[in-house]
């Protein structure tokens, strides 16, 4: 079935639970409320039993919108997303991270850490190069960075994505701003995919480092001491974070805001930095502090984990859209690619 047909389409659902799921009941009207139940805002209308008790009432699904952003997707939403609040079981979701292209001062070899440097031509190409290996896996949701370097990345990797939705930055920093980006068709809304930038996921801040150049330092202070403030996990740069101070926020991040989106069935791209992003790696992967200091990421290479029964399965690093492999590896990727293979035809 078609995207749009697949928006379109409305269903009956049956909710059991009792009123454990109605939890912060924002409004109750005649024949409609909305609640919000595991992290999504869901608006219904009741088709019987007006008793509008919580418990086997049957009612139209108007739109389930995660609480953290304004975007549902189509295919998500008639897929695996349980209609049983309380069955959450069967959930599988996609988790890509991105490093950030290469940036104009990776190549200049500085310490970047949170100065927000833009990517090169070269980073450019590695991003959409790194969009067409991920492009028949499915993205509801995005995270990046406040840095650009990694929003760059995020948007150029979109472009090549098959589902050709269009990713828009959530501005919540200020009531304004939240007020003024609204978008006021369900129709444009559906063609979005919400993308949600956090300090928490930039780059470890360097301190004193940032702006060296890494050849000298290692002259200056010796190969030993700059590889233990590069790569060790608790030795911090001089006034600048440690790996692990990194992860306290980052992780944190993930933990509160990315993981539940991923136990709710949404598929989530992260695009962020070398250390933050081994600091989710660490967490995800049950990697030791001596583990994490033999772990690089390259510039551009997209990493897939698919979330199941609250485990991360490390799926290593897509090659291509074609693939065969990535695509056998769970039911709902092979399904999600039929149904992109449908829509271009
Ligand atoms: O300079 C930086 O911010 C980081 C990533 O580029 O460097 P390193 O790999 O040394 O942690």
């Amino acid at each position: 079935m078609a995207a749009g047909a697949l928006h379109r389409s409305i269903r009956t659902i049956q909710l059991h639970g009792g009123s454990n799921d109605s939890a912060s009941t924002k409004e109750f009207g005649n024949s409609s409320l909305k609640f919000i139940s595991k992290g999504f805002a869901v608006d219904v209308k009741f088709l019987s039993n007006r008793s509008r008790s919580f418990s086997h009432c049957k009612m139209h699904v108007i739109r389930a919108i995660s609480s953290h952003a304004s975007v549902v997707d189509p295919i998500l939403s008639t897929s695996h997303v349980t209609t049983d609040f309380n069955q959450n079981t069967s959930i599988e979701s996609s988790l890509i991270l991105i490093r950030h292209g290469e940036s104009m001062w990776n190549e200049k070899n500085l310490f970047t850490g949170s100065v927000d440097v833009p990517l090169t031509k070269r980073g450019i190409e590695e991003a959409i190069e790194a969009g067409e290996r991920i492009s028949s896996i499915p993205v509801n949701m995005i995270y990046t960075s406040a840095l650009i370097r990694a929003q760059m990345t995020a948007m150029l990797a979109m472009t090549q994505h098959r589902q050709k939705k269009i990713p828009i930055i959530m501005h919540d920093e200020s009531v304004q701003a939240k007020e003024w980006s609204q978008i006021f068709s369900e129709e444009t809304i559906q063609q979005s995919i919400p993308v949600i930038t956090a300090w928490q996921l930039n780059e470890r801040m360097y301190g004193k480092l940032q702006g060296l150049n890494k050849e000298e330092t290692v002259v200056k202070y010796g190969k030993e001491k700059v590889h233990e403030w590069r790569r060790s996990f608790d030795s911090p740069p001089p006034n600048g974070e440690s790996l692990e101070m990194c992860s306290q926020r980052a992780v944190a991040y993930f933990k509160e805001n990315i993981e539940p989106q991923l136990q709710n069935g949404r598929n989530i791209m992260v695009a962020a930095h070398g250390n933050s992003l081994r600091s989710i790696i660490m967490y995800l992967e049950k990697l030791t502090s001596q583990e994490v200091t033999n772990l690089e990421l390259s510039t551009g290479v997209p990493l897939l984990y698919i979330y199941k029964h609250g485990e991360f399965l490390k799926r290593g690093s897509p090659v291509g859209p074609t693939e065969h492999g990535v695509y056998a590896y769970t039911r709902n990727l092979a399904l999600y690619r039929q149904k992109l293979d449908e829509m271009v035809q």
